[in-house]
């Protein structure tokens, strides 16, 4: 199934706000550093409940980190975050179970356990969560989300080394839905594919997201997934959260890293390819 460009949709002719009413993911004044190297500064940003907002910006300008941040891999020296309207930087360690739970994290790479099957590595969230379940439910609930994801039911015993790349993204994927998340995390889901492989993992993510009514945060440098499938994109350099918005409110922005990276080269081809992605979808 091919998909129409989502920024394409008549939207507000204004940037969006980065700070936002209903938000999943609200993060304020965030810093970050590591030793004399300030990565985040001043850094606020809100992630609406059911988009799929893109997060892009040069290499090194902090992308993961702040990931990590919202997620408690990373503590901040400054700020708040506030997942599902909780402060994750202050809750005591059940509450931190109970909204660590409610969502799922794909890291780069897939990280998935070398020794542990596909269905193996599905069940390490449900064994940690739900240690009570046993063995013939966490078969049925790692078989179900592996095909899930698009993977045939034999991809299950086999061990990461014997996947693709692509496969290993979408186990990754599968493990990072075993809890049934409300929000989802993707770190550059797609880098290390092929066009083809690439636009289908934008796709399962898309289908997801709408079939589940996922909220995702999805890391990328990859221009196509954000004219594919990404309702909003957070830019960030300099520190923090320069602008948000759909891909066609930003370029309305002057900011050099923002029109270079969406008007050069590679944002041109994107433009096209998400356009004839349209035609396909249309029939044209
Ligand atoms: N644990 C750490 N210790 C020291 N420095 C770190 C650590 N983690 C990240 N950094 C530094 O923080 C900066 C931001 O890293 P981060 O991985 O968030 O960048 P990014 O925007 O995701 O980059 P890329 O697009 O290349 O993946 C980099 O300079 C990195 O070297």
């Amino acid at each position: 199934m091919a998909t129409a460009p989502r920024s394409a949709r008549p939207g507000s002719p204004r940037l969006s706000p980065i700070l936002d009413g209903d938000a999943v993911i609200r993060v304020r004044a965030l810093r970050n550093s590591f030793g004399e190297q300030v990565i985040h500064d001043g850094l606020d940003l809100d992630v609406r409940r059911g988009e799929i907002i893109g997060v892009v910006g040069g290499s090194g300008t902090g992308k993961s980190v702040l990931m990590r941040s919202i997620i408690g891999l990373q503590v901040p020296d400054e700020g708040s975050i506030e997942v599902f309207g909780e402060p994750v930087l202050e809750c005591d360690p059940v509450e931190a179970i109970d909204i660590r739970r409610r969502w799922g994290v794909l890291f780069q790479g897939g990280a998935l356990f070398s020794t542990l099957t596909v269905a193996e590595n599905v069940q390490v969230p449900l064994r940690e969560f739900y240690p009570h379940l046993g063995q013939p439910l966490l078969d049925e609930i790692a078989a179900y989300k592996v095909v899930m994801t698009g993977l045939s039911p034999d991809a299950g015993p086999k061990y990461p080394a014997e996947l693709s790349g692509g496969m290993k993204k979408r186990a990754g994927l599968a493990r990072s839905l075993a809890l049934d998340p409300e929000l989802l995390f993707l770190d550059e889901p797609t880098a290390g594919l092929d066009p083809i492989g690439a636009a289908a993992f934008d796709e399962l993510t898309l289908s997801l997201q709408r079939t589940l009514g996922l909220t995702v945060f999805l890391i990328t440098h990859d221009l196509d997934s954000l004219y594919a499938i990404c309702d909003r994109v957070a830019v960030l350099a300099d520190k923090r959260v320069i602008a948000v918005g759909t891909i066609d409110e930003l370029l309305e922005l002057d900011h050099p890293w923002i029109q270079e990276y969406f008007n050069g080269p590679r944002g041109r081809a994107a433009v096209t390819s998400a356009a004839t992605a349209a035609e396909k979808a249309q029939g044209v």
